[in-house]
C-alpha cells in the first residue's frame, strides 16, 4: 500500500474515532475531554477529594467521568444526592460489579456488594440483630465497655512516651465487632486474632491499587501482582476461609433459645424462616460473607475517625480542656462514663460530630449503580452507570457550615439554647436505603471511648513546637497520615 494511502486510512479511521467519541449532549458534562482506552484517569490526581471539589466548580453539581470506557457519573450537594438516594432510591440503590466482590469467592452474597432480594433479606435481618443486641440489657454498650478497660490498660502501660495509637485503636475496634460476630473477644497477643487483623488490614490498604482492575479488567492478568490483585485475593478468601472455620465450629452448639451473637441469632432467624415455610435467602455463605462485610466495614471507619479526633485535639487543646471539664462537671472522676451520659456530654457530641463532618473519612460513600435508565437534573444516564455521591461536597459545603467550613469548630453542632444540633446535611453514613448499617454502633462505639479517654488522659503532641499537621491519606477510607501522641494519665 501506498503512503498516501496509509496517512488517508489512519486520518479516516481517527475522525471516525473522534466522531464516536464525541460527548454525548444528552449525559452529564464532563470536566475535560476524555482520552482515547484511558477515559479521564490520567486527569485524575492523587488526591481524588480536591479533584472532584475542582471538577464540581467547573461542572456543577452533576458531572461525567469515564474511567477507562466505564461511564461514572459524580453527585455533588444535598439537595442532588438526595433527590437521587432518598426521593429515586428504587433506581440508584444498586451496587456496581466490583473487583474485590468477586475475589471473594462469594460474589453478590452478603450485604456490602449485594443487590435486590439477597440485599434486602441480609440488611434487614442483620440491622434488626444488631438492634436487638443495642436494646434492653444493651449488649452492646457492655461489649464495648469490655473492650474499653484493655484499650484503657493499653494507654496506660504507654506511660506517656511518644506513641502513634492508629494499630491499636484499629485492633480494639475490630474485637467489638469479632465480640458482636462471634460471642468472644480475643488477646491481643492470640495468633488467629493478629491473622484476621493483618488480612483485613490487607483488604483494606490495596484497595486503591486494585480499583484500577474495575475498568481495565485484563490488568489481572498481568504477570506478578503490580496491582495487588493476587495478594487482594489471598487475604479475602483467606479471611472467609477463617469465618467460615468459626461458623462451622460454633453451630453445632447453637441452641434455639440462645441468641447472644451474631452467628446463633442468625442461624435462629434462619429457623424460624425455614419452620414457617418462608423461602430465604439466610444460607452459611450469605452468613459468611455478611461477617466479613460487618468485619471490614466496621472497623477502619471507626478506629479512623477517633484517630482523626485525637489529631484534632492535638491542633486544638482549647477543645480538649473544654471536654474534659465537661466530663469533670457532669459525671465526675469516680466512675466511668457510661452510655446512659451521653445526653448529658453535649460538647463532646459535639467534638465527634465535627470530627465526623470534617475528616469525612468516607468521601464518596460507596459507588452506586443506576438499575435503569433515569433523567436527572434534565440530563439522561443511562442504565448500569456506576455513581459516586460526593459526600464531601455536602459535609464541606460552605453554604450549610459557613465560611469557616474547613475549620474545626464544634461549637457550631451547638444551638443558642445550649442544645445539640443534628442538621439533614450532616450524612457522613450516607442517606437513603443503603446508608450505613453500622450508624447507631459507631456512634456508641466513639462515645465510649473517646468519653473514657478523655476521661483518663490528656492527649499532647510529641513537643510544643511540633504539633502534628493536619494531613492525610486517601484510599478506602481517608486517614490521617502517622503522628505520634504523648498519653498522659489524669487519673
Ligand atoms: C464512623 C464510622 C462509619 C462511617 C463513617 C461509615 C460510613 C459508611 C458509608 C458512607 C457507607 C456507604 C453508604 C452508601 O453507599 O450510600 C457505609 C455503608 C455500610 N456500613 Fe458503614 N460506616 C461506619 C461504621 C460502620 C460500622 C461500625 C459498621 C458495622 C458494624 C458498618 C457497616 C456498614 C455496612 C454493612 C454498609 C453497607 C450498607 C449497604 O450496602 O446496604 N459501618 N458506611
Amino acid at each position: 500500500m501506498e503512503l498516501t494511502t496509509w496517512i488517508v486510512s489512519v486520518v479516516v479511521i481517527l475522525a471516525i474515532y473522534i466522531w464516536l467519541q464525541r460527548p454525548d449532549p444528552r449525559l452529564p458534562p464532563s470536566p475535560v475531554r476524555a482520552l482515547p482506552i484511558v477515559g479521564h484517569i490520567l486527569s485524575m490526581s492523587r488526591d481524588t477529594r480536591s479533584q472532584l471539589r475542582a471538577w464540581r466548580h467547573c461542572c456543577g453539581d452533576i458531572y461525567s467521568l469515564y474511567m477507562g470506557n466505564t461511564l461514572v457519573v459524580v453527585l455533588n450537594g444535598y439537595d442532588l444526592i438526595k433527590e437521587a438516594l432518598v426521593t429515586r432510591a428504587d433506581i440508584f440503590s444498586d451496587r456496581p460489579s466490583l473487583f474485590v466482590d468477586m475475589a471473594s469467592g462469594l460474589p453478590k452474597l452478603g450485604i456490602l456488594f449485594s443487590n435486590g432480594a439477597v440485599w434486602k433479606e441480609q440488611r434487614s435481618v442483620s440491622l434488626s440483630i444488631l438492634r436487638s443486641f443495642g436494646m434492653g440489657k444493651n449488649v452492646l454498650a457492655e461489649k464495648i465497655q469490655e473492650e474499653i478497660d484493655c484499650y484503657m490498660e493499653v494507654l496506660a502501660d504507654l506511660k506517656g512516651e511518644c506513641t502513634d495509637i492508629e494499630v491499636f485503636t484499629s485492633i480494639s475496634i475490630s474485637n467489638i465487632i469479632c465480640s458482636i460476630l462471634l460471642g468472644q473477644r480475643f488477646d491481643y497477643e492470640d495468633k488467629t486474632f493478629q491473622d484476621l487483623i493483618h488480612k483485613s488490614r490487607d483488604l483494606v490498604s490495596e484497595q486503591e491499587a486494585v480499583s484500577l482492575i474495575n475498568f481495565f479488567p485484563w490488568l489481572n492478568f498481568l504477570p506478578g501482582d503490580l496491582f495487588k490483585a493476587k495478594k487482594l485475593r489471598v487475604s479475602y478468601v483467606s479471611l472467609i476461609n477463617m469465618f467460615s472455620d468459626v461458623l462451622n465450629e460454633k453451630k453445632h452448639f447453637s441452641d434455639s433459645n440462645d441468641v447472644s451473637n451474631f452467628i446463633y441469632a442468625y442461624i435462629n432467624k434462619r429457623n424460624q424462616k425455614i419452620q414457617s415455610g418462608i423461602s430465604t435467602s439466610l444460607d452459611d455463605q450469605n452468613l459468611v460473607k455478611t461477617m466479613c462485610d460487618l468485619f471490614g466495614a466496621g472497623t477502619e471507619t471507626t478506629s479512623t475517625t477517633i484517630y482523626w479526633c485525637i489529631l484534632y485535639i492535638l491542633n486544638h487543646q482549647k477543645v480538649q480542656d473544654k471536654v474534659y471539664d465537661e466530663i469533670k462537671n457532669k459525671v465526675g472522676t469516680f466512675r466511668t462514663p457510661t452510655i446512659h451520659d451521653k445526653s448529658q456530654l453535649t460538647y463532646l457530641n459535639a467534638v465527634i460530630m465535627e470530627t465526623q463532618r470534617l475528616a469525612s473519612i468516607a468521601p464518596v460513600a460507596l459507588p452506586h449503580q443506576c438499575s435503569e435508565e433515569v433523567t436527572l437534573k434534565g440530563f439522561t444516564i443511562p442504565k448500569g452507570t456506576m455513581i459516586l455521591p460526593n459526600l464531601d461536597s455536602v459535609l464541606h459545603d460552605k453554604d450549610t457550615w459557613g465560611e469557616d467550613a474547613m475549620s474545626f469548630r464544634p461549637e457550631r453542632f451547638i444551638d443558642n439554647d445550649g442544645k445539640l444540633k443534628n442538621p439533614e446535611q450532616f450524612i457522613q453514613f450516607g442517606i437513603g436505603p443503603r446508608a450505613c448499617l453500622g450508624e447507631s454502633l459507631a456512634m456508641m462505639e466513639l462515645f465510649l471511648f473517646l468519653s473514657n479517654m478523655f476521661q483518663r488522659f490528656q492527649f499532647l503532641p510529641p513537643n510544643p513546637c511540633s504539633i502534628p499537621p493536619l494531613a492525610y491519606k486517601t484510599g478506602v477510607v481517608v486517614s490521617p497520615l502517622g503522628y505520634e501522641v504523648r498519653v498522659v494519665k489524669r487519673i
